[in-house]
């Protein structure tokens, strides 16, 4: 076996899977870390070099540029690879430095040729010739603007560096955009959600170690190790959601007390995360669920998602952009947690920000501007819709409220977002103005998710 660390070459697979066949490092890393039964210790440090590695992809395929003195469409794509995980190693990780050039030479010609070997020997030795911070100096010089510049250095692509800025100026911080660009390559913390009617936090908190979450009342710290394996994860009555998340669901299940017997609905419930927090809410409220999936596998996660809860809840699949003309003004809240570009949780999807595209955001906003319209439709007087997304991109985000109110926005009255979020939160949130809100990882530690409510006349 050539001397591979058993965690770099679960890296690399995993890499290569990224990069060759469109896999998802989060969902493919930890069948691959159980496969290759690493110890806890090795399993943190694959996923280290996975993500950091596939973050940083942008910066360290211009530092290979440098040192290769050729662009990494003309190295092989599997060397390409090798080279950057071994760049980061030397740059991102600075340590065992000839560990590093060691395996990723054992790694070139476990892939390669005798000469490709060769050749991710020599440039990785001209790598660990310079120091990180020198390698910084070398290709901010070759930027060509601000953008290009913090599209270098933050490993962003430029549209989304643009993208970015804009919703942080419609905020009037556009400042803080370098700080958002720099937490975006910051392993997230782990945050768990007590269930209500399930688990009590401060129970949870006591029971798992772990510290109460930040702005949740619901939510948890999760303690060092694997999350799945605590007892009450296993259990179902704690599962693992990120704060942010966690908010916009109670922004819709508090905004006002809850009757017995209203009904809601979740319009877009795949993998189940809000929904099952929304169910536990509704079980505490008396109130009923309706959990809505287009694609048939995610209906499937949704009802796992639900198993563990003592209410029932219908699941079902159909197309969310039909409901509101098949089940006009029946529901008293509306959950639209919109299929968006992702921009917000960059730091979970790490591939994700080059796999994404500027045209997968017009697509995406005829589709929520549809789901839009037919959550408007399906609310009942009276009801409450929560549009959220896992994305700040404002053409996802407020063009799409804005632009729906314009066409369909009779009687519908824009509630103050900031003032509900902060009224559920345990600790001042610094929203910006309303009547929109947005969270920010810079800022809250949260994917940068965007949550805006809207009630219907009674
Ligand atoms: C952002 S995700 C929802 C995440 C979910 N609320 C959670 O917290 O786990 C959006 C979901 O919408 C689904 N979707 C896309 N188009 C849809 C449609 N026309 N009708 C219903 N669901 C749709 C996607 O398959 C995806 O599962």
């Amino acid at each position: 076996m050539s001397g591979i660390q058993p965690a770099r070459r679960v890296a690399f697979d995993v890499i290569r899977a990224v990069e060759h066949d469109d896999a998802y490092a989060n969902l493919l890393l930890p069948k691959r870390i159980a496969a290759a039964r690493l110890s806890p210790q090795d399993a943190g440090l694959a996923t280290e070099l996975t993500y950091g590695t596939l973050r940083m992809l942008g910066y360290y395929d211009r530092v290979l540029t440098l040192a290769a003195r050729r662009t990494p469409d003309k190295i092989d794509p599997a060397l390409l690879d090798v080279l950057r995980l071994g760049a980061h190693q030397i740059l991102g990780m600075r340590v065992a430095v000839h560990a590093a050039v060691h395996e990723a030479v054992n790694q070139a010609r476990e892939v390669g040729s005798r000469s490709g070997t060769g050749f991710v020997n020599g440039v990785l030795r001209t790598l660990t010739r310079s120091t990180p911070d020198e390698w910084r100096e070398r290709v901010l010089a070759e930027t060509t603007s601000v953008d290009d510049r913090l599209s270098a250095e933050f490993s962003h692509p430029e549209w989304v560096v643009r993208a970015f800025r804009g919703a942080l100026a419609v905020e009037g911080r556009a400042d803080e955009l370098a700080g958002l660009l720099e937490a975006d390559n910051e392993p997230p913390r782990v945050s768990l959600v007590a269930l209500p009617g399930l688990a009590v936090t401060a129970d949870a908190v006591k029971a798992t170690g772990s510290d109460a979450g930040r702005y949740s009342p619901v939510a948890l710290t999760a303690p060092a190790g694997d999350p799945a394996r605590l007892p009450l994860v296993e259990q179902g009555k704690v599962r693992v959601q990120d704060e942010g998340s966690q908010l916009a669901a109670l922004a819709l299940s508090r905004v006002a007390p809850v009757v017995a017997g209203e009904r809601w609905l979740d319009m877009c419930a795949g993998p189940g995360g809000k929904a099952a927090l929304l169910a536990a809410e509704a079980g505490v409220g008396g109130a009923t669920l309706v959990a809505n999936e287009l694609v048939p596998a995610r209906v499937g996660l949704v009802r796992q998602a639900l198993q563990a809860l003592p209410v029932t809840v219908e699941v079902r699949q159909g197309d969310a952009t039909l409901l509101g003309e098949a089940e006009p003004e029946r529901y008293d809240r509306i959950l639209l947690d919109a299929p968006c570009t992702g921009l917000g949780a960059l730091r979970r999807r790490p591939e994700a920000r080059w796999r994404k595209q500027p045209r997968d955001v017009a697509e995406l906003t005829r589709l929520q501007a549809k789901l839009f319209a037919s959550a408007l439709a399906a609310l009942a007087p009276g009801g409450t819709l929560a549009y959220v997304t896992c994305s700040p991109h404002t053409a996802e985000t407020r063009a799409v409220v804005e632009s729906g109110l314009k066409r369909h926005g009779d009687g519908i009255e824009l509630l103050d977002a900031p003032g509900v979020l902060q009224s559920v939160a345990t600790a001042p949130l610094d929203l910006g103005p309303g009547p929109f809100a947005q969270l920010w990882p810079h800022r809250h530690g949260t994917d940068a998710m965007f949550v805006a409510l809207l009630r219907k006349q009674p």
